[in-house]
């Protein structure tokens, strides 16, 4: 069994780790995390039981699949302090909004083995949304072993990567948009009188049934929409208003910015 090393160990690591030792896929055992917060580091090792290498050299050492889940901006310093220490044959998965395959690369200074991924923060309760990409080093069989690898906390696509960047727009950044729903929809039903709780709890359960909807019924979002708006009903009244005040475009427009943001990173 492959040993899989976690370069920074925060929320998307932590997500990430969680998932993968829920679904037993791998052991704690075979997880071996590195962070400079050594204290964030105990409380994750302590929850599920992975181990802590001492610094980022040993984490890379002992691993065949190493994942950098550090911010973008410390790619380079990272990789400069840890690329000699890599094996051989392992495979380096970046988690980077706008960090290209050739870049990190460019960053090792000689070829090496990179997929590229981008995860999502629902990977830790198992529902995570992955889109991988591999440069020409990686065989099928190396990929398909990393696809499992996010396969084991959520569903998984590879993608070609000039898509990447869309990507981050519509899966990587998007939990943040639908908990900024969710809690405008509590503040909605707050200011006309439900409890905060109660509030949170009926919109979140709301959101994970129609997306399940999507997911499972196959049917197109707007004939699911049309199925709720009975004819001079209650839906259709929010729903009008929805259109009033520009959610479609605030939301197309909101996502090219973030596609774009992750363009201009990928640009340096
Ligand atoms: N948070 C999210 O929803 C997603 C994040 N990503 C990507 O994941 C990466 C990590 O993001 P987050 O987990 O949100 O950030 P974070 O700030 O929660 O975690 C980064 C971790 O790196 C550690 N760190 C900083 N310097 C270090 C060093 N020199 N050596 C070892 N560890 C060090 C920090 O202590 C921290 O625990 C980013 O590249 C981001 O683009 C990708 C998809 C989704
Ligand atoms: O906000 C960010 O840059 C990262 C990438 C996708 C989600 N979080």
């Amino acid at each position: 069994m492959k040993r899989i090393g976690f370069i920074g160990c925060g929320n998307m690591a932590q997500a990430m780790i969680g998932g993968i030792v829920k679904a037993g896929k791998y052991p704690g055992s075979r997880i071996t995390a590195s962070d400079l917060n050594e204290k964030n580091l105990a409380a994750v090792v302590e929850r599920y039981g992975i181990e802590a290498a001492a610094n980022n050299i040993q984490c890379a050492e002992g691993a065949d699949i190493v994942i950098l889940a550090v911010k973008p901006n410390l790619y380079e310093r990272i990789i400069s302090e840890v690329r000699d220490a890599f094996r051989e044959d392992a495979i380096v998965v970046t988690i980077a909004a706008g960090r290209s395959m050739d870049s990190t690369e460019g960053a090792f200074g000689r070829r090496i083995k990179v997929v590229r991924v981008m995860p999502n923060t629902p990977s830790l309760v198992g529902e995570g949304m992955s889109s991988l990409c591999n440069n020409d080093l990686v065989s099928e069989g190396e990929l398909q072993e990393v696809v499992e690898i996010f396969e084991s906390f959520g569903r998984t696509e590879v993608v070609e990567e000039k898509l990447m960047d869309v990507v981050t727009s519509v899966s990587g950044s998007a939990p943040a948009y639908i908990y900024m729903f969710i809690e405008a929809m509590a503040d909605g039903a707050v200011l006309d009188g439900m409890p905060r709780e109660k509030a949170y709890k009926m919109a979140a359960q709301t959101v994970l049934g129609a997306a399940k909807m999507v997911v499972e019924t196959g049917k197109h979002p707007g004939q699911l929409k049309d199925e709720v708006c009975s004819p001079g009903g209650t839906t259709i009244e929010a729903v009008a208003t929805f259109e009033e005040k520009g959610l479609r475009n605030a939301v197309i427009t909101a996502m090219r910015r973030c596609t774009e943001k992750s363009r201009e990173m990928s640009r340096g």
